[in-house]
């Protein structure tokens, strides 16, 4: 059996970027892979202007004998911001000027408001200010034609404000991958059907659903599909043909209604494993198609049906997998932190253990709780409210309340 850092390579080296791109309004590019790298036409600022409400001036015509000696200056035009100053000042004028307001030519110095006294158009300068002070500079901030944000990044709120400071309207971004979402179980009904005796929700569709879209891709949901090999088969071959990523649950273990791999093999899919020594998530299958008109392999995960071996086998494997192949060049993750453990954790050995639970910055370091109740990977329950994933490796099964140990963010 495969470790999970063995099993985690051969997924990741599988995985191939989608090159595709689209052009998208700014707000529609939050959460995006930009495509290619943006630069602006312009600098930033676009020109001289105020950092204060006070007086725009010319340094050099202070020359007062200390800091302390006021000056007069003749007050020659008021600008408020958005309007263009429509004259130049000359030896011995001030400008009034507002933050944000055009710097005049001549002038290359605010002094603030509160070291000034004004009578009538006359201004004096009470306190000498420093050449250029609360002047932002044009360009200071960003010179035109200059790199700005790299392709591959994912944009954020911060990232979509600079783009459209940049006037970058049509954002390029790569095309979300889709991921089509298969459950496998005659015992699987929808939250809305009352349960017969033996029958569960299908509760892997939402927990799935929501982690693709959070993931920055687009959830395609299949029919469920019960436990025989053909209604398997066509479903899966359904998906394949529709997905960039295909994601099963439930059917690969070693029961005679588990069929999801046997529909692998008859569609022509090639098993890189199927299994990984880890708890949860132990059966957990991972295939590759190529077909002739793609571009790049199908990606297949069958996870394990338990509700919380799916999840985890998709925090651990898929999710790195999805953001690749969105297009992401860093931080495919998983995130990883160094935690203090709040409780005395213990796995059985042999596999490496995840155990959900809370992780908390606290004075200057992470905490890590498990959650309370059964850690047992039929029990969903407990997973609500859930934001880590403690990691007991293999070479260190036990650790001790108040050790530090490995804690994967979720
Ligand atoms: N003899 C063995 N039996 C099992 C082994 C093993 O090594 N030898 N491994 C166990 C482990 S570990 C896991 S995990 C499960 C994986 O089973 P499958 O992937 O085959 O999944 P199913 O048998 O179809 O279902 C398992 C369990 O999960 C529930 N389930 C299934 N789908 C959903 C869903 N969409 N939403 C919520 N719950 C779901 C299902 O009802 C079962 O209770 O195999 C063990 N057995
Ligand atoms: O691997 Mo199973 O997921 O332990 O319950
Ligand atoms: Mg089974």
């Amino acid at each position: 059996m495969l470790t999970v850092a063995q099993a985690f390579d051969r997924v990741i080296r599988e995985v191939h970027p989608l090159r595709d791109q689209e052009q998208v309004s700014i707000p529609a590019a939050l959460g995006r892979i930009l495509a290619s790298a943006v630069r602006g036409s312009a600098d930033v600022p676009a020109w001289d202007n105020s950092a204060m409400d006070g007086y725009a001036i010319a340094a050099a015509d202070l020359h007062g004998e200390s800091d302390t000696t006021p000056q007069l200056l003749q007050v020659v035009m008021e600008i408020p911001a958005g309007v263009a100053p429509d004259r130049s000042l000359a030896s011995g004028q001030a400008a009034r000027i507002f933050t944000g307001a055009m710097l005049p030519q001549g002038a290359d110095t605010i002094v603030m408001q509160e070291d000034t006294q004004r009578t009538g158009n006359q201004v004096q300068i009470l306190r000498r200010p420093q050449p250029g002070a609360f002047v932002r500079r044009r360009g200071s901030y960003y010179q035109a034609g200059s790199p700005l944000l790299e392709a591959g990044i994912k944009l954020g709120p911060a990232d979509l404000a600079v783009l459209a400071t940049v006037q970058c309207c049509d954002v390029p971004v790569l095309r979300q991958p889709r991921v089509a979402l298969v459950s496998t179980g005659n015992e699987l009904v929808a939250p809305e059907q009352p349960l017969q005796p033996g029958q569960i929700v299908d509760s892997n569709r939402y927990i799935l659903s929501a982690l693709v879209q959070e993931s920055g891709a687009i959830a395609q949901h299949f029919q469920t599909v019960g436990d025989q090999l053909s209604e398997v088969t066509e479903t899966i071959a359904e998906a394949l043909a529709a997905a960039d990523i295909v994601i099963s649950t439930g059917g690969v273990s070693v029961g005679d209604y588990d069929y999801v791999d046997q529909a692998l093999q008859r569609l022509g899919g090639k098993l890189h494993f199927q299994s990984v020594a880890m708890k949860p998530g132990k059966p957990l299958t991972f295939a590759t198609f190529e077909f002739d008109q793609a571009q790049r392999p199908v990606l297949f995960f069958g996870l394990p049906g338990n509700p919380v071996s799916a999840p985890v086998g998709f925090w651990r494997f898929v999710q790195p997998a999805l953001r690749k192949c969105a297009g992401l060049k860093q931080g495919v993750g998983p995130d990883f932190v160094q935690a203090i453990a709040l409780e005395s954790l213990a796995s059985g050995g042999g596999r490496e253990t995840y155990v959900w639970g809370h992780l908390d910055w606290d004075r200057g370091h992470y905490q890590f709780r498990p959650a309370p109740g059964h850690q047992i990977s039929g029990n969903l329950i407990n997973l609500a409210q859930t934001n880590a994933l403690g990691v007991l490796s293999c070479d260190r099964p036990q650790i001790r309340a108040g050790e530090s140990m490995t804690v994967m963010r979720i």
